[in-house]
């Protein structure tokens, strides 16, 4: 008899320990499972002696027999053989493969749980079918253990596999395990689903699979369970909706494909969408800039309220607006706020940018940052250099500078330009080039936009790279210019999502309208006589700001009108108060489009700056995400299954 095809996608391991299971009969939740989708079950008990196991192992054979689910049984090679199921799992310190295939023989499926590369390297010279990667994340059962790998170490091994010479390594099914449940399992496919930033071929290994224990055996609710992690397993999530360019992007009806190079025509509709829609824009912002950022919000026709209250972040993401957070003066309790906003935005995929402000300056800056990014996904990313450095970390990838002789830098306080200090951009000692590669590699991985700011700003995601030249020295000499350009882009990406005309476009070229948008704002401003420095250039921008935000309402205005017989005339505005400006027609000129001043470089051949890796062992940033810690609404949605929350919960309260 042949291997059975296997369905890897919701991968039942059992638990029947009291803490899980309660007083239930094992049997009946694995019945309900099966009734709920689940496509393999893994019978695991630690405890049992030998009869009882092979008499349980019998009773769920039948019932996944009935439905042609495969039945793999954990460690135990004899009861296995003994009940004449599928196949068997085998943790590290378990039979070894090879062993257990003499037994078996080649027709029956083989698992090895892996958390190494080396240990993935010989579970596949040895014959195993798939891989039972983990631990994911820290659960009640496994806690602050070395298993413990987060998504990087994921990522790592994913990444290792698929560059192996041997197609059995490249094409082993992989399954991930460890504290994943109706609230992660979607990020996680996100996550893991991305293109290999490193491959040449530009191919994806990812996960078949996810394995899933108290999420359903803890549930009181076992088929509901199922059906519902059956669900969110083959379905993209809210937030990847409208979305960034997902590995598949290369074929030919993709819209990211054969982008054409923007112009200001292609541009207009998004910079007329914040007026139009005047999108709420969610601050979640550092001290320093709060009024500042509410001010630039109105200036360009948003509507800002600032609240660091995450209980109120699920009432705020239903209103369709962008949420900025910036971790600029974060404090633990903020992180904590900060996690439940972004649940709540990614839940009804509504926009978020993320501003690591400060995140190469300081080791609790970086734990932070981690933090943040283990709470879930960012439509944008954007920093400056050190910034970016830190989030290349958090995103599992380490930066070696050509500048300091191959030497590893640690932390993302990079840059050539060395430690980061304030939160201010620095020097840096990276090319043009250098820093499209790394902006690049990050967007790929992480499949949104990443935004490296300073003097000339460079945008990417992943597919399409810019560097923008516009913009003033003085905008590097006010506080807060990086966090209030973050407030903006989200929200022109609340705007452009409300928008039917601007909905289809990518992401890119709505932050890129953007920049424009702010950065030729700050051109005007700087050009004024009255403008001696950067004390006067701050209210002259926001002037400036709203101006150039009439005058493309004026424009498009005007173009709309060009074809009536009676509207190739100047005009002014009338009513410029609230969101709408109107226009009013004389004879005369029309007038021009002020996106005119872009200077936009695509940068089309990136070579490969050598400057990222994938490490080859877990960083401490990458231990850092693996421990998501807990929200109270995840405490409540894991009730019983969980039994206690990680240790490093207590960090952050
Ligand atoms: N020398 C410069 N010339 C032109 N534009 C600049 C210059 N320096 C900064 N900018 C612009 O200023 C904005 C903020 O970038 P910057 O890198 O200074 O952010 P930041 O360091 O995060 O700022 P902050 O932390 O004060 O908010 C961007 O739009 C960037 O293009
Ligand atoms: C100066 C400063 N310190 C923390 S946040 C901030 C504002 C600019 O990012």
């Amino acid at each position: 008899m042949g291997k059975p095809d296997v369905d890897y996608s919701i991968y039942l391991v059992t638990d029947s320990t009291e803490a899980i299971l309660g007083k239930r009969d094992l049997g009946k939740v694995v019945e309900q499972a099966l009734e709920g989708g689940v496509t393999l079950v893994q019978y695991r008990d630690k405890t049992s002696d030998t009869g009882h196991l092979i008499y349980t192992a019998r009773t769920l054979h039948r019932a996944c027999k009935a439905r042609n689910i495969p039945l793999i049984i954990n460690d135990r090679v004899d009861v296995a053989l003994e009940i004449d199921c599928e196949g068997v799992h085998l943790g590290q310190d378990d039979m070894d493969i090879a062993s257990a295939r003499r037994l078996l023989g080649p027709s029956k499926i083989i698992g090895a749980t892996v958390s190494t590369l080396s240990q993935a390297r010989i579970a596949v010279d040895r014959g195993a079918d798939y891989l039972g990667i983990g631990t994911l994340y820290a659960t009640s059962t496994k806690k602050n253990t070395k298993e413990i790998i987060g998504i990087n170490g994921i990522r790592k091994i994913l990444h290792f596999l698929s560059v192996q010479e041997d197609a059995a390594a490249r094409e082993i099914k992989t399954v991930c395990i460890g504290g994943i449940n109706a609230s992660n399992l979607q990020l996680i496919k996100h996550q893991l689903y991305a293109p290999d930033p490193f491959s040449q071929r530009g191919i994806t290994k990812t996960i078949d699979g996810v394995a899933i224990v108290s999420a359903i055996m803890g549930s009181l609710t076992p088929k509901a369970s199922s059906e519902h992690l059956t669900h969110l397993f083959h379905t993209p999530p809210p937030f990847s909706t409208i979305l960034s360019p997902s590995p598949s992007s290369s074929s030919s009806s993709s819209p990211y494909t054969n982008k054409p190079t923007p112009t200001p025509t292609t541009l207009l509709p998004s910079i007329l969408s914040v007026p139009t829609h005047n999108p709420l824009s969610h601050n979640m912002t550092n001290l320093v800039v709060q009024n500042f950022a509410a001010s630039i919000a109105l200036s360009i026709g948003a509507s800002p309220i600032m609240s660091t209250n995450g209980l109120e972040a699920s009432d705020l993401a239903n209103l369709h607006g962008g949420l900025v957070i910036n971790m600029g003066t974060a404090t633990p309790e903020a992180l904590h706020n900060h996690r439940l906003a972004i649940r709540a935005y990614n839940g009804v995929g509504g926009p978020i940018v993320l501003d690591p402000v400060g995140a190469g300056a300081t080791g609790a800056r970086r734990e932070a940052l981690g933090f943040l990014v283990a709470s879930g996904w960012f439509s944008v990313v954007k920093g400056n250099e050190s910034e970016i450095l830190a989030v290349a970390q958090a995103s599992g990838l380490s930066f070696t500078s050509s500048y300091s002789s191959g030497s590893r830098i640690s932390g993302g306080g990079g840059g050539g330009g060395g430690q980061q200090r304030g939160v201010d951009s620095g020097s840096s000692s990276l090319s043009l080039l250098e820093k499209a590669y790394i902006v690049k590699k990050i967007a790929s991985r992480e499949r949104n936009v990443v935004l490296m700011t300073g003097a000339v700003d460079v945008l990417s995601d992943g597919h399409t790279t810019y560097a923008v030249r516009n913009g003033h020295a003085y905008l590097g000499m006010i506080t807060g210019s990086g966090c209030t350009l973050g407030t903006t882009i989200s929200a022109y990406l609340a705007a452009a999502r409300m928008d039917r005309k601007v909905r289809r476009q990518s992401d890119i070229n709505t932050v890129l309208s953007t920049i424009l948008h702010y950065e030729i704002a700050a051109e005007r401003a700087a050009s004024l006589s009255s403008v001696h420095g950067p004390g006067t250039f701050v209210p002259a921008f926001i002037d400036a700001l709203y101006q150039l935000r009439v005058e493309a309402v004026r424009y498009a205005d005007a173009e709309r009108g060009a074809g009536d017989d009676d509207a190739d005339g100047d005009i002014e505005t009338y009513a410029d108060e609230g969101c709408k400006a109107g226009v009013r027609r004389y004879p005369g000129t029309k007038p021009s489009l002020w996106l005119e001043a872009m200077r936009v470089e695509p940068l089309n051949s990136i070579p490969d700056a050598g400057l990222l890796h994938e490490e080859v062992g877990l960083t401490d940033m990458d231990r850092e995400i693996a421990y998501e810690v807990k929200t109270d609404a995840d405490a409540d949605a894991d009730a019983d299954m969980e039994g206690e929350d990680v240790p490093e919960a207590e960090k952050y309260y």
